[in-house]
C-alpha cells in the first residue's frame, strides 16, 4: 500500500485533511512541511498531504515556495478542511484564560486567533510550533500555566481539555491542503463528492513590459477560463522579481491550455502546469469534550 507523508504529528490539521482520504495505516508524519516534500521527492512515500492557503491567514508561502523552487511534484488533489481553534490546557489546569502565561502554537494557527489572543490573554508570552499537534504534545508534558491552540483531536490524542472553543477570529475558518505526488500512478482515495475540477498553473512575466498582466488575464479571459485565484510570490532572484500563481476552475485539456501556454509564451511568459486535479471538502470535526 502506497504510504502518505503529511505534517504531523498526530492530532494537526493535515491529519485531519491525510485521514479524510486515506486509511490511517498508510500515513507517515513528519515534522515539517520540507521534511514532508523531501519524503516524496526520494521516493520513501509516495504522497504527501501538506496545507496551501488558510481563509484567515491566506497562503502557507512554505508549501508554495518548496514547490516551486525545491522540488517538483505535481498536485493530484485538493481536499478543504474546516478549522476550529481551541484553547488546550493540561487537565490539571484549573484557571481561567486570562491565567495562561505561555501559549504554544503553529504560526498560522496563532495568526488565525490574534485577536482573542490580544483580548483575552493580554501579556501571555506566545511561543511557535512546527505544528498546532507538537504545541498540544509539548502542553501534556509541562506542568503551570500553559496552553496550546489547537483542535479537538489534538485534545484527545495527548489528553488535554479544552478550556476555550473556538477562539479563531473569524467564522468560517478553513485551510486548503494539497496532495502531491512524484511519480504518475494510480491513486485509491476515500469516496468523497468532487466539488470542482481545478488546474494550477505558475506563469512569469517577461520583465519590464507595460500591460503584460493585462495580456496575461486577457489570454484566460476570452477563452471564458474561470481564475478562483491569482497571487504573486517572489521569485527569490532580486527585488521586483514575481511570479503569479493561477488556479482555473477547470481540469487540463489538450485544447485549450496548450492554445493559452502557447499565447502566454508569445508575449514573452514562461509556464508551468503544476497539477490538475479533483477538489474535495470534509464535513466540520464534532468537539471533543473532555
Ligand atoms: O499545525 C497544524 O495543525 C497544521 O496542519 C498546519 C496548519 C497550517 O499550516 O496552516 C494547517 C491548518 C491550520 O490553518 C493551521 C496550521
Amino acid at each position: 500500500m502506497v504510504k502518505v507523508g503529511y505534517l504531523g504529528p498526530k492530532g494537526t490539521f493535515t491529519n485531519i485533511a491525510v485521514d479524510a482520504l486515506f486509511q490511517s495505516d498508510q500515513t507517515v508524519s513528519f515534522r515539517t512541511i520540507p521534511e514532508c516534500l523531501d519524503a516524496v521527492n526520494r521516493g520513501d512515500v509516495g504522497l504527501a498531504v501538506v496545507p496551501v492557503e488558510n481563509a484567515i491567514e491566506g497562503t502557507v508561502s512554505m508549501t508554495i515556495d518548496y514547490l516551486i523552487h525545491q522540488v517538483d511534484l505535481p498536485i493530484i488533489a485538493e481536499v478543504v478542511v474546516p478549522i476550529t481553534q481551541h484553547v488546550l490546557v493540561h487537565p490539571d489546569f484549573k484557571g481561567d484564560v486570562g491565567e495562561i502565561e505561555h501559549v504554544y502554537s503553529h504560526s498560522h494557527a496563532i495568526a488565525q486567533c490574534h485577536q482573542f489572543i490580544h483580548k483575552e490573554m493580554p501579556g501571555v508570552e506566545v511561543h511557535y510550533s512546527a505544528s498546532t499537534g507538537e504545541a498540544a504534545a509539548n502542553v501534556k508534558e509541562m506542568k503551570g500555566q500553559h496552553a496550546a491552540i489547537g483542535n479537538a483531536l489534538a485534545a484527545e490524542e495527548y489528553g488535554l481539555r479544552i478550556l476555550r472553543q473556538n477562539v479563531h477570529d473569524y467564522d468560517n475558518n478553513h485551510t486548503r491542503f494539497v496532495v502531491v505526488q512524484k511519480e504518475q500512478a494510480p491513486v485509491e482515495m476515500k469516496d468523497h463528492e468532487v466539488k470542482q475540477q481545478k488546474t494550477t498553473l505558475m506563469v512569469t512575466l517577461p520583465s519590464d513590459r507595460a500591460g503584460a498582466l493585462h495580456q496575461v488575464l486577457s489570454a484566460f479571459a476570452w477563452r471564458k477560463m474561470n481564475l478562483s485565484k491569482i497571487e504573486s510570490r517572489p521569485m527569490k532572484t532580486g527585488l521586483g522579481n514575481y511570479f503569479f500563481i493561477i488556479d482555473v476552475n477547470q481540469s487540463y485539456d489538450s485544447v485549450l491550455f496548450p492554445a493559452l501556454q502557447q499565447e502566454l509564451q508569445a508575449i514573452g511568459c514562461q509556464t508551468k502546469i503544476l497539477g490538475t486535479y479533483p477538489c474535495f471538502e470534509v464535513e466540520s470535526q464534532a468537539v471533543h469534550k473532555m
